[in-house]
């Protein structure tokens, strides 16, 4: 069954401007043109900080209004980034539903060992053949992903994108972690210049922990409710124990239905 498109309205665009890329981000002759892309860290949040209700359990926060505003983000963004736990639990489209949203993001999934089964019934190889997003990039260590996977997904316009593990094994002793910046890098090296990182909790703890200045832009929508205990939480791991591990400037707060949405930089 089609999906009712969604609407966000322009009083709510014209706040969130300044959160966003700007083409002088994309644009070679510019200054704010560099090396890695524009990183915006977007997710919706419970009160008590779950981004589900546990590992594996595909949980909707938010609201219609702040919905569309996720939807309007991704047609801002020239990519839109899930760690594989996400891509197995959400089965997610990771495209824009919005009313007539004439760019689609490309999906970078991070998929160390290639776990996520995107051949199978997945919705974004689906929405990617049917002309309504993108094909995903998966970002890997496996330097030969299996021929007939590598065909599907370069059919649809996707690749394997091979990365060597590196900077942020600290906390890992599997050898399986790639260093945010090598992961930028990468997607900056494809011709994207902006990514949005939606999740889930190991990735925004990992990009948050490692190197929380990387990250340009903040918009977080708080949703109304408790989640209780056993969640997936945002709650990066503290370098020192007397700091903190990152504080938001330029806040800006907007009610959009029942939630909140939060707005703001990294504090340098
Ligand atoms: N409320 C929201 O906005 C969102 C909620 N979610 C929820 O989050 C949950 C999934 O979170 P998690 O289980 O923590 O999974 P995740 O999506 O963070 O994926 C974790 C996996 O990604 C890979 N990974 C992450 N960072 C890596 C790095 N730097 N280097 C190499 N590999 C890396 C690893 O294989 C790791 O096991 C789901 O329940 C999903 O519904 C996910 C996104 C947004
Ligand atoms: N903004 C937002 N609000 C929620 O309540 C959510 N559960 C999520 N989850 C993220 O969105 C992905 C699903 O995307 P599709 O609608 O299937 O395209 C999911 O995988 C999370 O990344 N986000």
């Amino acid at each position: 069954m089609a999906e009712t498109p969604l609407y966000f309205p322009s009083a709510e665009r014209e706040r969130l401007e300044l959160h966003l890329p700007t083409r002088k981000d994309a644009d070679p002759s510019s200054p704010s043109c560099a090396t890695l892309p524009f990183v915006t860290l977007t997710f919706a949040t419970s009160l008590d900080s779950a981004l589900s209700l546990g590992p594996g359990i595909r949980t909707a926060l938010s609201g219609p209004e702040s919905k569309a505003m996720t939807h309007y983000l991704r047609t801002r963004h020239d990519a839109i980034c899930v760690g594989v736990g996400t891509a197995i639990a959400d089965d997610p489209g990771l495209n824009s539903r919005l009313n007539a949203a004439t760019h689609q993001p490309r999906p970078i999934i991070i998929d160390p060992r290639l776990r996520w089964d995107f051949t199978a019934q997945s919705k974004v190889m689906r929405l990617a053949r049917e002309g309504r997003g993108l094909a995903p990039y998966i970002v890997t260590l496996e330097e030969e992903p299996p021929p007939h996977k590598k065909k599907i997904l370069e059919d649809a316009g996707g690749k394997f994108i091979t990365l060597t593990a590196g900077h942020g094994d600290e906390g890992r002793t599997d050898g399986t972690r790639f260093g945010w910046r090598v992961i930028l890098s990468a997607v900056r090296q494809e011709g994207l210049h902006s990514i949005m990182i939606e999740g889930g909790g190991e990735v925004i703890n990992s990009l948050l922990c490692e190197d929380a200045d990387l990250v340009d832009s903040v918009i977080v929508t708080i949703a109304p409710i408790w989640l209780g205990q056993g969640g997936v939480t945002v709650s990066p791991p503290r370098a020192n124990i007397d700091r903190p591990v990152a504080r938001l400037s330029d806040t800006m707060w907007m009610p959009l239905g029942a939630d909140v949405v939060l707005c703001g930089k990294v504090a340098r």
